[in-house]
């Protein structure tokens, strides 16, 4: 039998749960329910009450299993966070009871007369607290990636990914706004992508059916056309607009919010996902990134930073020093880092020449 069966089943399960959830929070989302988190990120009702239903059903399905999430309940907690808790808990509620479909197991917790209590709600999201590390099975939750781009009504992803001995080797990604076939980006929306490690990359609908096998393409570098952060705060515009001429690349970047660019690349589109930092000191977290690695390289692509090693999700929440991402298909990702490598020594003989 296949390694991780029941993890993927699983995984798309509750992937297709919570972005039923926050598809629906999106319609209904009023001021008030978005609150400005430490670091100025935005943080809504959808994203808690997405991350109290994943790991809650976590908590079912694989018990002995840790959870890096990004949220915590703390401020919820806090007399000040009522209005918004009993709103999370109520839609928390309402997702946990909606009917069961197909590859459903009643057993994770979900399911009409399922519903829980505050105190349980809460501390689900809490299970989300874990520090990481380098042993052992650990999940890591993004319950709402893109947070920007969900509020602007724009591409955003439920993440979801299990990391074993510091190697994601599961990657579940739902793109509710994503275009299902990208030559029809008027048409149907809402897409769902698994990838196992050696076991290949699909692309679900959103009802978690009709799986299709996805793959990069074999390009050359001037067919690619970056797929970049909306936010330039994210990722740095100029630095890849340099990488791009490096490259003679003539196609306009595609910006996006969150994970999606991952999918994008997995079923051919773009060509190279560059993330490059924007010289803040910011460190990229696990849950930002692991779904997409497996996801990619299960595509046939390289995932690597800008010296070309390979991102380490053992060091904890983070990603450690920041040293940029270049997602890429094989046959054009060396030539990209090269091309990164470049543009960087430019930069840096600029900063010298400017302090001499
Ligand atoms: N200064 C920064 N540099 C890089 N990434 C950042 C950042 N500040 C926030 N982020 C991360 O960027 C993610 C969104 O990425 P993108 O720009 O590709 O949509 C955010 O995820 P959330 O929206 O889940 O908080 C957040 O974790
Ligand atoms: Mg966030
Ligand atoms: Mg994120
Ligand atoms: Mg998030």
């Amino acid at each position: 039998m296949s390694q991780y069966t029941a993890e993927r089943k699983f995984g798309l399960a509750a992937v297709r749960r919570a972005c039923a959830l926050t598809d629906s929070v999106f319609n209904k989302l009023v001021k008030n329910e978005t609150l400005v988190k430490g670091d100025k990120s935005p943080v809504t009702v959808g994203d808690y009450a997405a991350q109290a239903l994943v790991c809650s059903m976590l908590q079912r399905a694989f018990p002995d299993d840790l959870v890096v999430g990004e949220e915590d309940a703390a401020d919820l907690r806090e007399e000040s966070g009522r209005g918004m808790r009993e709103r999370i808990i109520e839609l928390a509620n309402e997702a946990i009871v909606s009917p069961l479909k197909d590859g459903d197991d009643p057993a994770w917790g979900v399911g009409p007369g399922a519903e829980q209590d505050a105190a349980s709600l809460l501390d689900a999201i809490d299970r989300g607290n874990h520090e990481g590390g380098k042993t052992g099975r650990m999940w890591t939750l993004d319950p709402i990636d893109g947070t920007k781009g969900f509020l602007r009504g724009e591409q955003y992803a439920v993440c979801l990914s299990l990391i074993v001995d510091a190697k994601p080797v599961l990657g579940v990604i739902g793109c509710p706004n994503l275009p299902v076939d990208p030559s029809k980006p008027d048409g149907a929306k809402g897409c769902i992508f698994v990838a196992t490690k050696g076991q290949g990359a699909y692309q679900y609908d959103h009802e978690g059916l009709s799986p299709k096998s996805i793959s990069i393409p074999h390009i050359s570098t001037a067919d690619i056309s970056f797929l970049e952060s909306v936010e330039a705060a994210h990722s740095s515009h100029g630095f890849n607009a340099r990488v791009a001429e490096q490259l003679k690349v003539c196609k306009s970047p595609v910006r996006m919010d969150s994970q999606a660019k991952y999918c994008c690349l997995a079923r051919g589109e773009g060509g190279a996902y560059l993330r490059m930092p924007t010289g803040v000191g910011y460190r990229e977290k696990i849950w930002d990134h692991a779904s997409g690695q497996v996801l990619v390289e299960e595509s046939g692509g390289v995932v690597s930073d800008s010296r070309g090693q390979s991102l380490d999700f053992g060091l904890g929440r983070t990603l450690g020093e920041n040293f940029g991402i270049i997602a890429a298909g094989k046959s054009v990702h060396s030539h990209v880092l090269e091309a990164v490598q470049t543009a960087r020594a430019e930069e840096d003989d600029n900063k010298a020449k400017a302090h001499a």
